[in-house]
């Protein structure tokens, strides 16, 4: 059983447009994802493909004009408001994307020992700062003395430290040197190994293909494939969504050709498949309906040509 299971989650938010008038704006179609234990997930897509929408749909920090439709199951059981209240931080730990959810009153130790839900929590923030080259001065600062590499790898201490089932991590390793990516990233596989699981949401494929199980390629708010991720190699060959190709193709240690026009906004999305007036293989069908999303050669896919 998937301990997280989100399906054909839609998210639209109303917005003022001139006036009073108020629009309706779909940022989220259909999207379809699972995580299983002991599972890294890496979820990959441009900007503004969802990423963090997903994430914070999952987490129940959506602001408050935005509607959603279909469901999200954590261990089996519908997530209700109430439940993500209860989760949150417990069972379902985010590191969000931008560092300036730290509390900038609070000295980054107690914050992070804040975390801590069972033993000694000070022992805890001390072992997680080592481990993540943290110096022993740095427990008493404040958000704003730290750099930008140092509040992220705060930002990470917290997840570690909750003792979560689901970590759900954005775009954890932004600005971090090399090494302490590699760290951090282990941190990861070690907390999948230890039975636990993993959401990574990152730009850096490249990472992600280092340590991911699979990896889930978004697309203008919806999923268009999740493959295993040794499917990632070759030409993309073994990948099943002509956007998915694109993107691995798109990779400078790859073939580095980009993928001629652009993401649709959201307020301005075609018919039928998202990918349709980009495809190759687009067929006048494929402009009839969204397809869904359909099992395939051990992965996903949302395309009625992929084969
Ligand atoms: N509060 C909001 N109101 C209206 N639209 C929103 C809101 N929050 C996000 N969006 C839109 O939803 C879409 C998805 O945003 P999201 O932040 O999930 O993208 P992302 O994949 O995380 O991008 P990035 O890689 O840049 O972090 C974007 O088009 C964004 O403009
Ligand atoms: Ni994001």
């Amino acid at each position: 059983m998937s301990i997280l299971e989100v399906e054909n989650l839609s998210i639209s938010f109303n917005q003022y447009t001139d006036g009073l008038k108020q629009k309706n704006v779909n940022v989220i179609s259909s999207l379809n994802v699972t995580l299983e234990e002991g599972e890294i997930l890496a979820v990959v897509g441009a900007s503004g493909s969802g990423k963090s929408l997903l994430a914070h749909a999952i987490l129940g920090i959506l602001p408050n004009n935005a509607n959603i439709s279909g469901t999200i199951s954590y261990d089996g059981e519908i997530l209700t408001a109430a439940r993500q209240a209860s989760l949150r931080g417990t069972e379902i730990a985010l590191i969000p994307q931008s560092v300036n959810y730290l509390d900038p009153l609070m000295r980054v130790g107690n914050q992070v020992r804040n975390s801590v839900k069972v033993g000694d929590a000070v022992a805890a923030q001390r072992k997680v700062f080592e481990r993540l080259r943290l110096k022993s001065g740095v427990e008493n600062m404040y958000p704003f003395q730290l750099s930008g590499g140092m509040a992220r790898r705060t930002l990470l201490s917290t997840a570690i430290v909750s003792g979560a089932k689901v970590i759900i991590a954005d775009e954890p390793t932004p600005g971090l040197d090399p090494v302490v990516i590699k760290e951090a990233l282990e941190n990861f596989r070690e907390f999948a190994d230890n039975g636990c699981a993993v959401m990574l949401i990152t730009h850096d494929i490249e990472s992600a293909l280092t340590i991911a199980d699979k990896i889930a390629v978004f697309y203008a708010g919806t999923t268009v494939e999740i493959a295993p991720v040794e499917n990632f190699n070759g030409d993309g060959e073994a990948l099943r969504h002509p956007y998915s190709k694109a993107l691995w193709r798109a990779l400078p240690q790859n073939e580095f050709i980009p993928i001629p026009g652009s993401q649709p906004r959201p307020n301005n999305l075609p018919s039928g498949c998202l990918f349709a007036p980009r495809c190759p293989i687009a067929t006048p069908e494929c402009e009839l309906a969204q397809p869904e999303m359909r099992e395939l050669r051990n992965g996903r896919v949302r395309c009625i040509h992929a084969t």
